[in-house]
Formats: C-alpha cells, structure tokens, sequence
C-alpha cells in the first residue's frame, strides 16, 4: 500500500474564537479529496482544541502543537498526552524547531516526548530541519539524521510516526525550498530509515515538508517521490489550505 497523502496545518500561536470560526468554515465548506486520498489533520491551540474537534468536518482530524514529555503532575503549565487522549485528541505535533530554538527542546527531550506520547496512544507528527547556518556550512544531513536518530532510539514503532521537515531558514520566511533542495533532504531521511530501522519502515513512513508551504508552490513539491504532504503554517489560517489540500491528486494523478 502507498503512502497516503498527508496534509497538516499548524496554526501556532494564533487565533481569537471568531478568526477560529472563519476558518473552521472554510475548512467545512472546502471541495477536498476522498478521506482515501489525503488525511488532514489541523493544529489549533490547546484552548481551541475541543471548539475545533467538535465543530470540524468528521473526516479531518485536529492535532495539539505539544505536550508534555511524561505523565502529568506538577508541572505547571503544562499539557500531558493523557490528556489529550482523554479529550479525544488522536495526534501531537513534537518538536516544532520553534520549541527547539525559543525554548531550548534538544533532540533527547523531542525524542523522549514522541516515546512517551505514542506509548499514550497518540499518533505523532515529528518535526526536523537544518538552520541556515548549517545549510551553508554543509551540515543539513547531519542535522535532519541527528534529530531522527534520537527518535529511532527510542521507539520501535513507527506505524503512528509522520516525520515533518521543515528547514528552518524557510519557516515563515517566504523563501521555500526548492523541490530539488526538499527531495534530496527527503530522500536522504528515508534512506536513514533504511539503513538504521528497516526498509519496511522506510517504505511505510511519510515524510512531510514545512516551511513557506503555498498555493502556488505545492503542486510542484507534491510531485516530488520521496515528499509525502505538508505541515503549512501561515497559509494553513487561510482560504488556500483547501489548494494545499488538493494538491494531493498529483499523487494520484
Ligand atoms: O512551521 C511551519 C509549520 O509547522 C511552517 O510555517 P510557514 O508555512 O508559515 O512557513
């Protein structure tokens, strides 16, 4: 079986309870392939999460942006997965390069958290990428290995695993890689699967790409082989989520 298409977007930290309607309608209202074609799962925060859940169209799904790396206790401010679980939702985004860099997330933590949340029963969304640094001193494989490798050691599963890369220096920038730039990086991530899990592994999971993510720029990425779907930011808030989505019929194409 092929890698289903995989569309999400991570709102981040944006939205009042009326921008979080509009967009609840566009998502409603939106012509979208069949549930076969595209999975789509939207990533409001956490205060949203119950509003977006019960309002949002039965057959996409809502995702937390985080949670907490073990179970829950005093640990104030924080979000644990049972909790999520609890409230009925299926997935997390973890190690966004936002935690990484603004709050310090190493890639043990990241790699902690995905354990323990997919031992909850959580389905998770992993994030990786290079800063610009890196990119130009010729690191970016290292990099993307490194932060998959700290996953790998410590689950053994990956059947609940969507691994985001998303380079850094193209997150909220307007400056998306370049199909070529995403396939390689992709290409080198799934050869990392195989090489360090299984083929099976490698075959199965899907590698999504993130950063500057459009209308006008995800057909050309969707029909790159190794580029299984997206993790949009901006444009997720926006009426050209619905083009994003679609452009899951270049696969099936
Ligand atoms: O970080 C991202 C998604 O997680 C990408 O954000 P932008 O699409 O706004 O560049």
């Amino acid at each position: 079986m092929g890698r289903k298409f995989f569309v999400g977007g991570n709102w981040k930290c944006n939205g009042t309870t009326d921008q979080v309607d509009k967009i609840v309608k566009i998502l409603n209202e939106g012509q979208v392939p069949s549930p076969d074609v595209v999975e789509v799962v939207v990533s409001p925060p956490y205060v949203f999460l119950p509003v977006v859940k019960s309002q949002l169209r039965p057959e996409f799904q809502v995702a937390a942006q985080n949670c907490w790396v073990k179970k829950g206790g005093a640990f104030t401010g924080e979000i644990s997965a049972e909790m999520l679980v609890n409230l009925g939702v299926p997935s997390v985004i973890l190690g966004h390069s936002e935690r990484r860099s603004l709050l310090g997330e190493s890639s043990e933590f990241v790699g902690d958290k995905v354990a323990y949340a997919l031992a909850q029963g959580l389905k998770v969304i992993a994030c990786v990428g290079e800063t610009l640094e890196q990119r130009e001193s010729g690191s970016t494989m290292d990099v993307v290995s490194a932060q998959t490798k700290a996953i790998a050691e410590r689950i053994k599963d990956w059947t609940n695993v969507v691994i985001a890369y998303e380079p850094v220096w193209a997150i909220g920038t307007g400056k998306v890689a370049t199909p070529a730039q995403a396939q390689e990086v992709h290409a080198v991530l799934r050869d990392w699967l195989k090489t360090n899990v299984s083929p099976e592994v490698a075959e199965s999971t899907r590698i999504i790409y993130g950063g500057s993510v459009t209308a006008a720029n995800c057909k050309e990425l969707a029909g790159q082989p190794d580029l299984d779907g997206f993790l949009v930011g901006g444009a997720s808030l926006k009426l050209e989520f619905i083009d994003i989505i679609n452009s899951a019929t270049v696969k099936s194409a």
